[in-house]
C-alpha cells in the first residue's frame, strides 16, 4: 500500500454521501453530498477542507448513481483531490446488508458483489444504491482495493433470543428469516465515543444508542457487544422513521391486501415510503415537524407524540434488556439536534434514573457532550456520529493488513 487517503462512499436511495480523509491523522480533504438524484433538482454539494473550505454548489438533474459518483470525481479533481491520485489507498463502501455472512469489513470481489445482490429484497432501498457506487467506482480505479463496511456486521452478536422471530423455524432457516438490524457503524461508533465521554473502557458500560436520522434504530450496548436491536429482516422494524412505520401488527399486510384490494408492491412502497412521519403528517423534516408543533398544528403534533411514544417504549424495553444502563446516547440528525425529542424521550423517567438537564440540553455542539444533570444514575449523551470516518478507519486497517 502507498497511499494514505481513503474515499468512503455512502449510497442512499436517493443520495450519495463521500468523504475524502488522510489517514495518517484523520482529517478530511473534502466531504460532499449529492442528493434527490433521479429527480430534476439534484443538488451536489462539495466542501473542500484541503483548499480553504469554500463549498460549492450544483444544481441540476443527475440521472442515476452511475452519473452521481462521475459528478463527484469530477469535484475532487477541481481540487486536485481526483479518483487518480495516486495517494488514494482506498474506496470504502457502506454496504446495508450483508446477512450472516460479512461479520467484518471485506474487500470486495465478485463473490461479495453477488451476495450483495442476492441480499436485494432484504434491503431494496438500500443495497441496489451501494452495488451501483461500488461498480462505478470499480470502473474509475480497477487498480485499487474497494472495501464494504456492512450495517449489519455490528449486530451479528445478538443472542438468538434477540435475533429469531417467533415463528416456525424450518422456514425461518430456509428463507434466512431473523433480525439483522442496520446502522451497526453507527451503533459501534457512538457506544465506544459514549464510553470515552464517560472515562470508562467500552468493556466496562452498557449503553442504549438511539440512532435517529432518516431512517432511526435503538440498540442495546452490554460492555461493547450488540445484544439487541430494533430493525430487524429489514430496515422497516422498529422506530416510527422518516418514511417508515417501523413497528406493526403483521396482520395490517393481510388486512391492506385482502380488504383494502393493494399489491404486495403497493403495501412494500406504502410502509417503506408513505409512512412514518411523512405519512402522518405530510412531513419528514423534524425541524419542519417543531416548527408546526410550535405553531399549534394538531397532525404535527400527533406526529411528533407517536414518534416519541415508540421511542420511549424501546428505552423502557433495552433498559430491561440490559438490567444495568450506563448511558443514552442520541445521534444521528434528530438525536443530534432536536432539544425537544431528547427532552420528551426521557420526560417523567426519574424513577429509572433518566433525566435532561434543560440547559444543557439547548447547547448546540458538535461535541460529544453530557445533557443530563449533574450527578445523574444514567448518563444522557448527545454523541454525533460519523460513520465515514469509522468506515474509513476499518477500510484502511484492512487494506494496511493485506
Ligand atoms: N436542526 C435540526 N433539528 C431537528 N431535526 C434535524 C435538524 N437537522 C436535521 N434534522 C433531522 O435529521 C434528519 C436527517 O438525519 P441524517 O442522520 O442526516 O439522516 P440520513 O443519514 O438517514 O439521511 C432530517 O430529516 C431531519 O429530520
Ligand atoms: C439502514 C437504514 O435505514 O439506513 P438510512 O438511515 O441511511 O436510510
Ligand atoms: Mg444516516
Amino acid at each position: 500500500m502507498t497511499g494514505t487517503r481513503v474515499l468512503v462512499l455512502n449510497s442512499g436511495s436517493s443520495s450519495v454521501k463521500y468523504q475524502l480523509l488522510d489517514m495518517r491523522d484523520s482529517s478530511r480533504l473534502a466531504v460532499g453530498l449529492v442528493e434527490r438524484i433521479g429527480e430534476e433538482t439534484s443538488r451536489l454539494k462539495h466542501t473542500p477542507p484541503a483548499n480553504g473550505g469554500q463549498a460549492r454548489e450544483q444544481t441540476g438533474p443527475i440521472a442515476d448513481h452511475e452519473a452521481a459518483l462521475k459528478a463527484v470525481a469530477e469535484e475532487l479533481g477541481k481540487d486536485g483531490l481526483g479518483l487518480d491520485s495516486p495517494e488514494l489507498a482506498a474506496i470504502g463502501h457502506r454496504v446495508v446488508h450483508g446477512g450472516r455472512q460479512f461479520t467484518e469489513p471485506t474487500v470486495i470481489d465478485e463473490r461479495v458483489l453477488a451476495e450483495i445482490e442476492r441480499l436485494i429484497p432484504v434491503a431494496p432501498l438500500h443495497n441496489p444504491a451501494n452495488l451501483t457506487g461500488i461498480r462505478t467506482a470499480q470502473a474509475l480505479r480497477p487498480d485499487l482495493p474497494q472495501v464494504a463496511v456492512f450495517d449489519t456486521a455490528f449486530h451479528t452478536t445478538m443472542p438468538e433470543s434477540a435475533a429469531r422471530y417467533a415463528i416456525d423455524v424450518e422456514t425461518a432457516d430456509e428463507h434466512r428469516i431473523r433480525r439483522y438490524g442496520f446502522h451497526g457503524t453507527s451503533h459501534a461508533y457512538v457506544s465506544r465515543a459514549t464510553a470515552k465521554l464517560l472515562g470508562r473502557a467500552p468493556e466496562e458500560v452498557n449503553v442504549i444508542v438511539l440512532h435517529l436520522g432518516n431512517g432511526a434504530s435503538a440498540s442495546a450496548v452490554r460492555a461493547g457487544r450488540c445484544v439487541d436491536t430494533s430493525m430487524g429482516l429489514t430496515p422497516l422494524e422498529g422506530l416510527v422513521m422518516g418514511t417508515r412505520s417501523g413497528d406493526l401488527d403483521p396482520a395490517v399486510i393481510f388486512h391492506l391486501a385482502r380488504v383494502g384490494g393493494m399489491s404486495m408492491d403497493e403495501i412494500d412502497t406504502l410502509l417503506n415510503k408513505k409512512s412514518g412521519l411523512i405519512g402522518l403528517c405530510g412531513d419528514n423534516d423534524m425541524r419542519e415537524i417543531r416548527r408546526r408543533v410550535d405553531e399549534g398544528d394538531e397532525r404535527a403534533r400527533l406526529a411528533f407524540d407517536i414518534y416519541i411514544h415508540r421511542l420511549r417504549k424501546y428505552i423502557g424495553a433495552y433498559y430491561a434488556v440490559l438490567g444495568r444502563v450506563d448511558a443514552i446516547a442520541f445521534t444521528a440528525g434528530v438525536g443530534e439536534n432536536a432539544a425537544p425529542v431528547r427532552e420528551a424521550a426521557v420526560a417523567g423517567l426519574e424513577g429509572l434514573g433518566l433525566a435532561v438537564d434543560a440547559e444543557r440540553n439547548s447547547v448546540r455542539s458538535e461535541e460529544p457532550r453530557l445533557v443530563s444533570p449533574e450527578g445523574a444514575r444514567v448518563a444522557v449523551a448527545v454523541v454525533p456520529t460519523d460513520e465515514e470516518l469509522e468506515i474509513a478507519t476499518q477500510t484502511y486497517a484492512l487494506v494496511g493488513s493485506l
